[in-house]
């Protein structure tokens, strides 16, 4: 399967490292949008693997439309409009996108989907992440998700940061930290009277996303034209 690799940053290397040295999987071409390339310049293209930038999703859909080209979306900061735009894409091709490719993730969020209805009335939840001080968006677009995993009706507000004391009633803090080389970290927080429950997540490299996001690209090379993410190519 040729895969053509959008970013040419830390995630692209490694993702492109990774396409050379798999069986099946063959590098189409990287590329670094900020360098002038374009996706238009790379013929015979089976999957497009975006982990970039916001900035080039209007890139990855004509590209995508122009070619029925499949395509995995992991880039991350995307604004409601903009998820709106790859959601509709689904329409055209089949797209796969997710925050996080990785598996340990993937389950968490049903644990965290599954535990919170138990705990919320009596325990405050609080969400934590970690990442490298390259990082552009925060807090992540895992925590983002975590949230909605633990909030899906949408009957919490939640507070980026804190700033005084923790208001009565339905809340859910996010906390991002900066630091170092973290290849991810996140923590959902479950505090009760005397009594903390943390569900934890450690990427130990960042080979675990590029690793999930061929799976992805597998599974939407073979998938009819839809929207996905990644629990869909995990767990059907
Ligand atoms: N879903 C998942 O499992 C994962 C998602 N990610 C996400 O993938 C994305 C890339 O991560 P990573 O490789 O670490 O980040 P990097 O900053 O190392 O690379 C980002 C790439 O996007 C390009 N870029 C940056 N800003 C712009 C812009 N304004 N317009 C066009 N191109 C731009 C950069 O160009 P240049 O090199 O020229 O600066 C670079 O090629 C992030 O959104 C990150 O959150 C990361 C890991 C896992
Ligand atoms: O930028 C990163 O590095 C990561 N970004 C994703 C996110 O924003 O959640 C996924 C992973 O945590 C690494």
């Amino acid at each position: 399967m040729n895969v053509a690799v959008l970013g040419g940053g830390a995630m692209g290397h490694v993702l492109a490292q990774m396409i050379e040295e798999k069986d099946g999987f063959a590098l189409a071409g990287m590329v670094d949008p900020l360098k002038g390339e374009s996706l238009a310049d790379l013929d015979d293209v089976d999957v497009v693997i975006d982990f970039s930038n916001p900035a080039n999703l209007p890139m990855v859909m004509a590209y995508c439309e122009e070619n029925k080209c499949p395509a995995v979306i992991a880039t991350t900061g995307f604004s409601d409009e903009e998820t709106a735009k790859i959601q509709a894409l689904g329409r055209e091709v089949p797209v796969v996108f997710s925050a996080n490719y990785s598996l340990g993730i993937n389950v968490m969020k049903r644990v965290v989907a599954e535990i919170t209805p138990i705990l919320e009335d009596t325990f405050d939840i609080e969400i934590i992440e970690k990442h490298h001080n390259k990082k552009l968006d925060a807090p992540s677009g895992t925590a983002k998700m975590l949230l909605s995993a633990a909030n899906p009706d949408g009957a919490y507000d939640h507070v980026y940061g804190r700033e005084g004391n923790r208001k009565r009633g339905k809340e859910i803090g996010i906390h991002a930290v900066r630091a170092g080389s973290i290849a991810g970290e996140h923590t959902v927080l479950y505090a009760g009277d005397d009594e903390l429950l943390e569900i934890k997540h450690t990427a130990g490299s960042k080979k675990i996303f590029a690793a999930g996001a061929l799976k992805a690209a597998a599974f939407a090379a073979e998938a009819k034209s839809g929207y996905y993410t990644m629990e869909d190519v995990l767990f059907g």
